[in-house]
């Protein structure tokens, strides 16, 4: 019987996609890859391990830091650090970037930034939660440091982007360009196996993912697109399935197997929406085109948007093309 190929075969096999491929990112994904699975062990245990509950700190977006926040913000870093791959990491758990800037790293490439533990909320109650990552070529010169510019690029400069969920399984799901490629990883051999090749997003889907309990510091255009969702006629499917796990990775990633589509708006309370461009919207808005999908903060393209800080916030519209597309005729009706 043929086995599946795993994630290393995959990403070798996969250099010959880029000519001027010297194996620097093929060996970053698979240090990606590596730190991956260790977050994933230390979750698996969290209860035990005592790794649940809060850090005792805040982070740059006055958050308050779970342990698992750290841990896996550590793990990341370390890992990236003992290998040569990158010349800087920015992260949502650290207020600057870090710059790589020792012999074996100056020269490096590229940049890397991370949400080393996405869905926070849901650590301590045993829901599915993830890690999310975004790769840029560095546009400063090879052997000085990086610096802010080499992390402030638009989204459609990336050259891979990808995530990590640890949930029932542990997947990790990527592109180059050339397509969504998700592997499973099988504990008891340790390695990751492709299982969704070529992952495409229906053009249209049954889900609406949204956290309604916002609902009244809400945009008039996104409250009328919710109210649509749930009118009945059956002719457009609708009333539309209400889903909100609370953890993007694993929102995101229903959603590109089921179709749907996943909005975290602005709001009273959250004036430029919760999620960060550069580390969660970015990188989810590469994978959901490459899918056949659609990112925008409601108007504009995801990764047309140019960034200003390495924290920024943006409104967050993102799934199944059609079902973008009406979400953004509602806002425009209503001119949010
Ligand atoms: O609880 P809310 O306001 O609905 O926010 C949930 C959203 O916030 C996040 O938890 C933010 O990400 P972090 O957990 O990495 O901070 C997303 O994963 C999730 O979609
Ligand atoms: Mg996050
Ligand atoms: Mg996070």
């Amino acid at each position: 019987m043929e086995r599946h190929i795993t994630l290393g075969e995959f990403i070798i096999q996969n250099q010959k996609d880029f000519p001027y491929a010297k194996g620097e990112l093929s060996a970053l994904l698979s240090s990606i890859r590596l730190a991956g699975k260790m977050v994933n062990q230390e979750i698996n245990k969290a209860g035990l391990a005592n790794i649940i509950g809060a850090a005792g700190v805040e982070n740059v977006q006055g958050e308050a830091q779970q342990k698992l926040d750290v841990l896996a913000n550590d793990m990341f870093i370390s890992t990236l650090r003992k290998r040569g791959e990158i010349c800087g990491l920015a992260s949502e758990e650290m207020e600057e970037h870090i710059v790589f800037n020792d012999e074996i790293h100056s020269n490096a490439r590229y940049v890397v930034l991370i949400d080393p533990l996405d869905g926070s909320s849901n650590i301590d109650v045993n829901v599915s939660v993830g890690t999310i990552f975004s790769i840029f070529r560095r546009v400063s010169e090879p052997g000085t440091p990086v610096t802010l510019e080499d992390f402030l690029q638009p989204g459609h400069k990336q050259v891979a982007a990808g995530y990590l969920v640890y949930g029932t399984s542990t997947m990790l799901v990527y592109t180059t360009g050339n397509g969504v490629h998700g592997f499973t990883y099988d504990p008891g051999i340790g390695s990751f196996f492709l299982s969704h090749p070529n992952m495409r997003v229906k053009e249209n889907g049954k889900i609406y993912s949204i956290n309604e309990g916002n609902y009244v510091h809400m945009p008039e255009g996104v409250k009328k697109y919710i109210k649509w969702c749930q009118e009945l006629d059956p002719a457009t499917n609708r009333p539309l399935t209400s889903r909100y796990i609370g953890s993007l990775v694993a929102d995101f990633h229903r959603n590109l197997l089921k179709g749907g589509i996943y909005i975290y708006p602005k709001g009273t309370k959250a004036p430029k929406g919760k999620l960060r461009l550069l580390y969660e919207c970015n990188p989810m808005a590469f994978l959901i085109e490459q899918a056949g999908g659609k990112a925008s903060d409601g108007h504009t393209r995801i990764m047309d948007i140019l960034p200003t800080e390495l924290h920024e916030r943006v409104p967050f519209f993102c799934g199944s093309s059609e079902m973008v597309d009406q979400a953004e005729a509602f806002l425009r009706e209503y001119q949010d």
